[in-house]
């Protein structure tokens, strides 16, 4: 049996425990990082070994019951000093105990976290276009979505109502993730798991919501950021913004190299020019009952849910990041939203920062 604690020693031959931490949240493109990583700068990253999901352990969130021998055996044992094993389980981000449990359990110091952030509202709506691809076996996923009629604009206008509401009764930019990300059972407001709406359009009454409600809490990153702060220092970080390392791969996984280098190891951004491997491009176009939103229309969809949802959550990822990093130059996600929205007095500043 391994002891909970055995993550705190790094001597060869003892456990090698995950140290460099890949987090999204989900549909941010972590794969292709994963990629870029080993395949464009031939790191050799230790994944575990034997469970289900090898780059993705889930083991902070889903799988937390099978025990610490399960997912600290699946590293084996530590061969060399410089050796890093890796959890890309992009998905911690969505579930606040993540980091309480990662923190309390492992050597919090020596820890490295990734954290890639994309547009929410297409990260949002490439998570419903995923469900379509690859959950809809699922009874609750089907469930949840049919009183929706399957549409991401529908379940956008009632997470919207709901997580606002959360939101506001919440308190503190610490206190919110906790409180309303979509498994949450606070008491500033009852779980979205027993949240039942009417919902107008179809006449039907929502069951499992907190599986709608997760296309939307995870993009919420700022919220996101100010709960992982309570447990790890800003340099403990490193952050990737999907819609410049699309743009720029090389100048965008630049901002990688104190992650690595913490560990003794080089990626060597000089010499080469970088393509972003492509991985887990999705095509739903015959996907049963898919809303194919045109891109107009999900401008419509998404210029709502940035100004009732996420422009707060917004905001405070370009102060974090200006304040704690000097980087201004995240992008204003919400100006590809259309003419006509009006861009808050500290946002418009961020933007002729970021200029
Ligand atoms: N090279 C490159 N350039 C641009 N976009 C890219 C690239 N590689 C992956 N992607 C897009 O990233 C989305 C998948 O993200 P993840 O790998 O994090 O998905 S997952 O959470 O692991 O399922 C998914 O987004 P959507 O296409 O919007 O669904 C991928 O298309």
């Amino acid at each position: 049996e391994i002891a909970e604690n055995v993550c705190r020693e790094q001597a060869v031959g003892r456990e090698l425990c995950p140290e460099l931490f890949l987090l999204g949240a989900q549909k941010c493109g972590s794969t292709a990082v994963f990629r870029a990583l080993t395949e464009n700068f031939k790191l050799d990253l230790t994944l575990p070994v034997g469970i289900p999901l090898v780059k993705e352990p889930q083991f902070f969130n889903y799988f937390y019951d099978r025990g610490w021998s399960w997912y600290i055996g699946a590293y084996g044992l530590r061969k060399s000093t410089d050796q890093v094993g890796i959890d890309a389980s992009a998905d911690y981000t969505a579930f606040a105990q993540a980091p309480v449990r990662i923190q309390a359990g492992m050597n919090a110091e020596r820890l490295r976290f990734i954290m890639i952030m994309r547009d929410p509202v297409q990260r949002a709506y490439s998570w419903y276009t995923h469900v379509h691809a690859f959950g809809m076996f699922y009874e609750n996923y089907r469930e949840a979505y049919l009183c929706f009629d399957y549409k991401f604009s529908l379940m956008s206008k009632y997470a919207t109502e709901a997580i606002a509401k959360c939101m506001l009764a919440a308190g503190s930019p610490p206190e919110v993730f906790p409180a309303c990300y979509h498994t949450a059972r606070s008491q500033a407001y009852p779980s979205y798991h027993d949240h039942h709406v009417y919902i107008e359009e179809t006449g039907m009454t929502t069951a499992y919501f907190d599986i709608i409600a997760y296309h939307f809490t995870s993009g919420l990153y700022g919220y996101i950021l100010s709960h992982w702060f309570k447990f790890f220092r800003p340099e403990q970080f490193c952050f990737l913004v999907y819609e410049n390392m699309v743009e720029n791969p090389l100048s965008e996984l630049a901002y990688l190299k104190p992650c690595i280098e913490h560990f003794g190891r080089q990626i060597n951004l000089e010499t080469r020019s970088v393509e972003l491997p492509k991985a887990n491009v999705q095509v739903c176009k015959n996907c049963a009952y898919y809303e194919q939103l045109s891109e107009e229309s999900l401008k419509t969809v998404g210029a709502t849910l940035h100004r009732e949802l996420y422009l707060d959550s917004n905001e405070l990822v370009r102060r974090s990041l200006r304040e704690l990093y000097n980087r201004t130059d995240v992008k204003l996600w919400e100006i590809d939203y259309g003419s006509g929205y009006q861009l808050p007095g500290s946002v418009g500043e961020d933007l002729r920062l970021g200029a």
